[in-house]
């Protein structure tokens, strides 16, 4: 059974002349399974990846299941919904890790503290879990250093402890390796993968790394841009038709 499951979600974004579409006709992703998102710059990675992690509210109409068995539920009523923004916020927390792009870390607290911050956030310490992490991505060197005293890959190395220390269902990886050279790319990705199958969770990242994702045989999907008067149309293929 999927752990988060799409229908006909959608966002459209206009100013002045300009107006972009994202359509997502069905997307599914299985518990522990890791999934790979591309498309050129601009064909909106960012803005589906927003839709899927709440943070971005999608059009009605369509449906957003997230979770596994009698926790599954469509949670794109909850964006019109009474009190249902601090419903979303704490699905959110909860059921969802992001890693971004740049890491994302807080400056001010160390390795530790920082992996240790999204179980505080969603309720859910758990000291055992979290030095595991830190041991299984070779940080337990630098737990006690701030992130300005690390390297690109050790921060994004971080980033991955943080996103997956609460045990989220789903991870949201943002072209996480975007910054990295390609042997600590490819490094940071298998860490990534290797470890949010170990916890059962799921992935999607996106990348613009072609070679990176056959690498480590991702399952595909890809955003196909149409431009119709000035209106962009980007629709999100999966399966076979991604590979086209
Ligand atoms: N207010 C707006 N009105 C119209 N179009 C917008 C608006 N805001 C963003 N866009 C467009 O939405 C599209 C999606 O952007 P997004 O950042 O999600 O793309 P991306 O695939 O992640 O790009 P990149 O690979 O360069 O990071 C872009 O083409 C952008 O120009």
């Amino acid at each position: 059974m999927p752990v988060l499951l799409t229908r006909n979600l959608g966002v459209t974004l206009a100013d002045g002349e300009r107006r972009f579409t994202l359509r997502v006709p069905e997307l599914a992703l299985e518990p522990g399974e890791a999934a790979g998102l591309t498309g050129a710059s601009g064909t909106g990675k960012t803005m589906l990846l927003e839709l899927l992690g709440l943070l971005r509210r999608p059009e009605a109409g369509g449906c957003l299941l997230v979770g596994t068995d009698a926790e599954a539920r469509d949670l794109v009523p909850l964006w019109s919904a009474r009190g249902g923004r601090s419903r979303l916020a704490a699905a959110r927390g909860r059921l969802f890790g992001f890693v971004p792009q740049s890491g994302g870390l807080m400056p001010f607290l160390t390795v530790a503290q920082n992996v240790a911050l999204g179980q505080r956030i969603s309720g859910r310490e758990d000291a055992a879990r979290a030095a595991a992490l830190i041991a299984r991505l070779g940080l337990g060197p630098v737990a006690g250093l701030r992130p300005d005293r690390l390297s690109i890959g050790q921060r994004q190395r971080v980033s991955i402890a943080r996103a997956l220390a609460h045990g989220p269902r789903i991870v949201i990886a943002d072209e996480p390796t975007a910054a990295l050279d390609p042997e600590a790319a490819a490094e940071a990705m298998a860490l990534l993968i290797g470890t949010a199958a170990a916890t059962g969770a799921a992935v999607l990242v996106s990348s613009h790394d072609h070679d990176l994702l056959d690498r480590f045989a991702l399952t595909r999907h890809r955003l196909v841009p149409e431009a119709r008067d000035g209106h962009v149309v980007s629709t999100l293929r999966t399966g076979a038709e991604a590979a086209a």
